[in-house]
């Protein structure tokens, strides 16, 4: 399972940040600013983006703790990473940020070291939820916040069935056109699988997170997990 969906963000790679814009309508823009945000992460902050991908949101911290503070990001994709690493030079060059291939299920750094971290859709995509939110749990200080970004299911009837269209005929149809159907159509079931917002502020509490909420946003077509430890 690990291997496969790492095979499926090695694959859509070239692709990836061109289709987000294209198909969130540039909106996952706001969604991961908004993210950031609820992290608390500030100036000379050491942070965390998992599963860092491409970057997006990897940048967006590395503004918010400045010059004086650290970045990590994390991801399992060569691929992605390798992206990220080029935006980087061409982008972002201050501060240095650390890339890292890693699995964020077993993250490689101590407990208790950093001030903040963010994660745009990982949690869904992990073989084991309990355990990625136990590995962020660990590795926060007493204290420090997590923000969580992922798509849900949405709780209200029409707006599911707004969303699985929107799937089914924008964006696999798209996907489908760059040869990479299968990649995308892997959303929907992902989205059926996934804990709803109450689901996981219940796994988050049993991990020992001491504050837990959760925020629909875009009409709870996507939510933010904020833990703090
Ligand atoms: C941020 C976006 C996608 C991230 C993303 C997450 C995954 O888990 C993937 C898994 C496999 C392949 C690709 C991805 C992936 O790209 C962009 C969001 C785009 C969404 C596909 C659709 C956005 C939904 C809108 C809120 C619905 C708008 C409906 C309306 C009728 C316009
Ligand atoms: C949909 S992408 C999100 C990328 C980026 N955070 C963003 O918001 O654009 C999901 C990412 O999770 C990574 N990923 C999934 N499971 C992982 C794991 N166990 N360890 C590290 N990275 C993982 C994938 O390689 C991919 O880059």
């Amino acid at each position: 399972m690990t291997n496969e969906i790492r095979t499926i963000f090695n694959r859509i790679a070239p692709v990836y940040d061109q289709l987000n814009d294209q198909l969130s309508l540039g909106q996952h823009r706001i969604w991961k600013e908004m993210t950031v945000k609820w992290s608390a992460a500030k100036p000379g902050d050491t942070s965390l983006d998992l599963c860092c991908g491409t970057g997006d949101l990897t940048f967006r911290l590395a503004r918010r703790v400045g010059r004086t503070g650290k970045v990590y990001g994390v991801d399992f994709s060569p691929n992605l990473l390798n992206n990220a690493q080029e935006r980087c030079k061409n982008y972002y060059p201050q501060p240095p940020i650390n890339w890292l291939e890693g699995d964020v299920l077993n993250l490689p750094f101590e407990t208790n070291y950093f001030d903040a971290a963010t994660m745009g859709y990982g949690l869904r995509n992990v073989k084991n939820i309990v355990k990625s939110l136990q590995e962020i749990y660990r590795v926060l200080k007493p204290g420090a916040k997590a923000a969580i970004l992922d798509f849900h299911r949405p709780s209200h009837q029409q707006l599911r069935a707004v969303q699985q269209w929107y799937l089914d005929n924008c964006v696999v149809p798209i996907a489908t056109n760059l040869g990479l159907k299968e990649e995308y159509a892997y959303i929907s079931p992902s989205l059926d699988r996934f804990p709803t917002g109450r689901e996981q502020i219940e796994l988050a509490r049993q991990v020992g997170f001491q504050e837990v909420r959760h925020y629909p946003i875009a009409n709870g077509m996507m939510g933010v997990l904020v833990v703090i430890r």
